[in-house]
C-alpha cells in the first residue's frame, strides 16, 4: 500500500492537534506538514509537541503553500475564510481536500463548490460514522412519519465553539427535509424567543446549547401527539472526528474531481 502524505490546516487548533495524533497512528499515512493562523501563537511550534507527543522537527507553518508541495492530501479544520481560500490553493496544486470546517457562508460554498471541480473534496459537517448512519435513519423517519410528528432538532457543544446551530445539525436538518420532500430553507425555524404563536405543522425547528467541554451531542425528537421518536448521537472524544476525516483523505487520493461526503466513503450511499 503507497503512502499518502497529509497536511494539516488549522494545526493547532483542538481538531488540528487530534488530527495530527491520528495520522501519526494510522497505516499508510505520513504528515506532510502543517500551518496555521498567521501572527498566530502556534506557528512556528512543533507539531509533535503540539499534539502532546515527541518533537518531530516539523514546525507550522503560517501558510499551505509550502506544505501542499509536498502532501496528497490537505485535511481542513480551521476557520471559514481559512477553508475557502485554502480550497482554492488546494485545486490550484492539485491536492484532495477533507473539509470539516463548518459556518460557511454562500460565497464560501461557492469557492468550494469550485474548487470541486478541479479536485477530490471531501466535505462533512460530522467525519464520524455515527452521525452518518443517523443521517440516513432521520432520512428514513422522515420519509415514514407524516408532519403530524414535528421535527426538532437539539444540539449541545462546548463554550468555544463559534457557529450555530452545528454543521451537523444543519445536516441532520438537510436529511430530514429530504426525507420529507420538502426544502429545508422554506420549513427551518433557527431560533425561538417570545411570543412566537403556536407551532406550524411541518416547520423543522433547532434548539442549540454551548458550554464547558461537550464534544458534541444531537438529538432529532418526531414529536407526535401520542409519542416521541427520539434518535441521538454522543460524541465522546473529538479524535472520532479526526479517524473520520483521515479515512476521508486516504479514500480521496486518486478520485476523480468532485464534491463528495462522508456517505461516499462509508459506504452508506443508496443507489
Ligand atoms: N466536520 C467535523 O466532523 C467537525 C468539524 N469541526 C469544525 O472544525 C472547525 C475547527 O474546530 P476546532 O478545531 O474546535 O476550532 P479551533 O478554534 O480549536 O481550531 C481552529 C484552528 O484554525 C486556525 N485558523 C484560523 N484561521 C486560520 C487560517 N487563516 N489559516 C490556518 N489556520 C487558521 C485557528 O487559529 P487561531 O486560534 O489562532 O485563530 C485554530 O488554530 C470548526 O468549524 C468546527 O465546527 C469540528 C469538529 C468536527
Ligand atoms: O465545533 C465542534 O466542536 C464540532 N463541530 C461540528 C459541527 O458543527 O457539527 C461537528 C462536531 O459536532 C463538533
Amino acid at each position: 500500500m503507497a503512502t499518502i502524505s497529509i497536511l494539516i490546516a488549522g494545526a493547532g487548533g483542538r481538531m488540528g492537534r487530534a488530527v495530527i495524533r491520528e495520522v501519526l497512528k494510522t497505516p499508510g499515512v505520513a504528515l506532510a506538514g502543517g500551518f496555521d493562523r498567521p501572527g498566530g501563537d502556534q506557528v512556528g511550534a512543533d507539531l509533535g509537541r503540539l499534539a502532546g507527543l515527541d518533537a518531530l522537527g516539523l514546525e507550522v507553518a503560517d501558510s499551505p503553500e509550502e506544505g501542499l508541495k509536498r502532501a496528497d492530501a490537505v485535511i481542513d479544520f480551521s476557520a471559514p475564510a481559512a477553508s475557502a481560500a485554502l480550497a482554492g490553493a488546494a485545486a490550484a496544486a492539485g491536492v484532495a481536500l477533507v473539509l470539516g470546517t463548518t459556518g460557511l457562508d454562500a460565497a464560501q460554498e461557492r469557492d468550494v463548490a469550485a474548487a470541486a471541480e478541479k479536485i477530490p473534496v471531501v466535505r462533512s459537517g460530522n467525519m464520524s460514522l455515527g452521525v452518518n448512519l443517523l443521517a440516513a435513519l432521520v432520512e428514513e423517519a422522515a420519509r415514514r412519519l407524516s408532519d403530524e410528528y414535528d421535527i426538532e432538532i437539539i444540539e449541545a457543544h462546548h463554550r468555544h465553539k463559534v457557529d450555530a446551530p452545528s454543521g451537523t445539525a444543519l445536516m441532520l436538518a438537510r436529511a430530514a427535509a429530504k426525507g420529507r420532500g420538502v426544502d429545508l430553507e422554506a420549513k427551518a425555524v433557527r431560533a425561538r424567543d417570545g411570543q412566537t404563536g403556536p407551532r406550524r405543522a411541518g416547520d423543522i425547528g433547532f434548539a442549540v446549547a454551548r458550554g464547558g467541554g461537550i464534544v458534541g451531542e444531537h438529538q432529532v425528537l418526531f414529536a407526535g401527539g401520542e409519542e416521541v421518536i427520539a434518535l441521538s448521537h454522543s460524541a465522546i472524544d473529538r479524535g472520532l472526528f479526526a479517524k473520520g476525516a483521515v479515512a476521508a483523505a486516504k479514500w480521496a487520493v486518486g478520485k476523480p474531481a468532485g464534491l463528495y461526503d462522508m456517505r461516499d466513503v462509508l459506504g452508506l450511499k443508496r443507489e
